[in-house]
């Protein structure tokens, strides 16, 4: 999960070590007794001003160390699936009874060009994760999202209290990715990927089990379905203190 250790790094402190990292290995190497006592106090000093001070983007700034605990107020939902199986139709609709915030993430990536630019043979832009993570990371620890990808692997795990995975039977979906002009490699590897459950398992690796759920979304009931299963789990979110 390198982009969500990334992620959790500020931009600037990236940008600033990026060229770093032989020097930071050596130096560790030759620590001695009185660079441990130095850090120490450094660290010290830190936890104690951050309770008063605006720390800039420093690895013990407030904004990093809290992040991982910090209690949201409303959930983070993530809804992927193979393309097609109804996440944008699915999310808006939740969206709107719950204002939930629903990010898209495929277009989100084409508005901030967060992508390495066009792959030809897919048809798509090739996203860049890293800046993906980096872009969503402040709103995510708000909480309040609901998040739309055909993918998860590469989210911090702790950005989401709950991950749906919309299923849409191999027929179905067929039809609907061939009137959306989906054809060649791109429409056989949609299909692949559906019957293959790849992001059902793609979901279940990345996430602990008890928050990742299957839907069916084979028709309009489905969905009608699908909403308000999670418009009440929504609803009967408690944060957890
Ligand atoms: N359960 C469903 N029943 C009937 N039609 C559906 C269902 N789910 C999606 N559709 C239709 O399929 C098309 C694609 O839906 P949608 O854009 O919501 O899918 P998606 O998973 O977000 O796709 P992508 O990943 O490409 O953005 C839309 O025309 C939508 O109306």
């Amino acid at each position: 999960m390198q982009a969500s250790i990334k992620a959790r790094v500020p931009k600037s402190n990236i940008a600033a070590n990026a060229s770093f990292p032989p020097l930071v290995r050596e130096e560790t190497c030759r620590r001695d007794f009185t660079t441990y006592v130095q850090a120490a106090v450094v660290t010290l000093f830190l936890l104690f001003a951050s309770e008063t001070l605006p720390l800039p983007d420093h690895p013990l700034s407030p904004r990093y160390m809290s992040s991982p605990d910090r209690v949201r107020r409303k959930p983070n939902i993530l809804v992927t699936g193979t393309p097609g199986t109804g996440k944008t139709t699915t999310c808006s609709l939740v969206a709107e009874a719950t204002e939930l915030r629903h990010i898209n993430v495929s277009e989100l990536v084409k508005q901030k060009n967060l992508h390495d630019g066009w792959d030809d043979e897919f048809h798509c832009h090739v996203i860049n994760e890293d800046l993906v993570c980096d872009e969503l990371e402040d709103i995510m620890e708000e909480g309040g999202n609901i998040v739309d990808y055909h993918g998860c692997d590469f989210f911090p795990e702790r950005w989401f209290d709950r991950v749906v995975v919309l299923q849409t039977d191999n027929s179905v979906l067929y039809d609907r990715l061939a009137s959306r002009g989906y054809m060649g490699p791109k429409l056989t590897n949609n299909i692949e990927c559906e019957i293959f459950q790849v992001l059902l398992e793609e979901a279940k690796t990345s996430y602990p089990e008890d928050i990742v759920m299957a839907l069916q979304s084979d028709c309009v009931d489905d969905i009608s379905r699908n909403v308000t299963t999670m418009v009440e789990w929504t609803k009967n979110w408690i944060p957890s203190s």
